[in-house]
């Protein structure tokens, strides 16, 4: 068990890495894939169930247990991990982005946000300190900047605004987070669809010499390709040796596209929300349980998936389920997806390891679009 924080590029194959995050409380393999447990749970699913799927990591949210919870009462209960029972690391989103697309009356100006809870309606003010201090209060392992995120399209002047201010708040957020041994503060790369503000918050970043960068402001409708020009542009300009986590994305294509990018680290909701309304993945591409052409359907999701839920189960029941809006039909297909999710991540670290990334990606994709639905 190591005592700093640190990652250790293993190999590459073109801009795909293979490496490994060393924390005190454990290993993430990357490229990883992060499922979001934004209120202390990966919804539908019971975290040893999630650890065997192959996740490493999960993700939590400022925003919703600062609501509720509250950070100072999960403090005085022992801090996350203890709460709910997960002993590795666990990586926190710092608010951002969850006040501007959840919250009614958010005010954002140079001393935070201002915004009214949609749990009570009570109005809260959270600085980039505050919002550094709460993942403290938490015991988040890795901690993220404050930033604001502007949704695509947007004017170049407002990405400007949005972009320099996030740089003030990473730098804010570095202070307020100090020197915390085997934990982390990433920095959050903005600047929209413009490539000289994403090169300009790179390197303004990179002077601050934190321990991880994320690529944020994107997966906010912009077109794949328009989000994987602006990795082009970013994932240069950061350094090598240190992770880089694409937040939010994604789809199995966008990750396997964005690996090759030089992503290493992922998270989406995806997987699990869609899976708790019908949608199965699967090898052979996406299959939407609640359509009736399922009802009579006796063949199990994936007969040589080692998932339970996709090997042993029809796809009536589980299309009877879906449609009775019953919840074992979100937990099977949630228990899915994850599944589905990891043995992609898994698939993608042995092909890079292999020097083989590219035919991977390409089958991988291919098999979606062959796909049986
Ligand atoms: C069924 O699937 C879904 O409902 C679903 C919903 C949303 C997304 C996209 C999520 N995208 C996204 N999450 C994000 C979170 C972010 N956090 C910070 N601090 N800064 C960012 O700049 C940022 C950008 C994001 N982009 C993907 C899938």
């Amino acid at each position: 068990m190591t005592e700093a924080f640190q990652f250790k590029l293993l190999s590459s194959d073109g801009n795909a890495r293979r490496g490994e995050v060393l924390t005190p409380r454990g290993t993430i393999r990357t490229p990883a894939f992060m499922p979001v447990g934004t209120v202390g749970t990966v919804k539908a699913m019971y975290l040893d169930q999630v650890r065997e799927l192959g996740a490493d990591i999960i993700l939590g949210n400022t925003y919703h247990l600062m609501l509720r919870p509250g950070a100072e009462r999960v403090a005085r209960l022992g801090g996350l991990h203890k709460f709910i029972r997960w002993d590795r690391p666990i990586l926190t989103d710092s608010g951002g982005f969850q006040v501007m697309s959840l919250s009614s009356l958010r005010k954002l100006n140079e001393q935070g946000v201002t915004f009214k809870s949609h749990v009570d309606g009570a109005l809260y003010h959270m600085s980039p300190e505050r919002s550094i201090e709460i993942q403290g209060l938490l015991g988040s392992d890795i901690q993220m900047q404050l930033d604001e995120c502007v949704a695509l399209p947007a004017e170049p002047g407002e990405i400007e605004r949005a972009m320099e201010m996030s740089l003030r708040w990473a730098e804010r957020c570095k202070v307020a987070f100090g020197d915390q041994p085997g934990k982390a503060m990433f920095g959050i790369v903005q600047g929209g669809d413009i490539p000289k503000l994403r090169e300009r918050s790179a390197s303004a970043l990179n002077e601050l010499d934190l321990k991880g960068y994320a690529v944020g402001g994107l997966a906010v409708g912009e077109p794949q390709e328009v989000m994987l020009d602006m990795l082009d542009v970013t994932c240069p300009v950061l350094p090598a040796d240190k992770p880089r986590y694409l937040m939010g994305v994604g789809t199995p294509d966008d990750i396997l596209k964005s690996v090759a990018h030089g992503v290493d680290m992922f998270d989406c909701v995806m997987p699990t929300r869609s899976g708790r309304h019908g949608l199965a993945f699967t090898r052979y591409g996406r299959i939407n349980l609640r359509n009736a052409r399922h009802a009579e359907d006796a063949r199990p999701l994936d007969e040589q998936s080692s998932c339970p839920a996709a090997r042993d189960y029809s796809r009536a029941y589980l299309h009877h389920l879906i449609r009775s809006n019953e919840s074992l039909g979100g937990m099977l297909l949630s228990w899915n997806n994850l599944a589905y999710y990891q043995e992609l991540m898994a698939g993608i670290r042995k092909a890079i390891e292999e020097g083989r990334y590219s035919d991977f990606m390409a089958e991988t994709i291919e098999g979606w679009q062959r796909g049986d639905l």
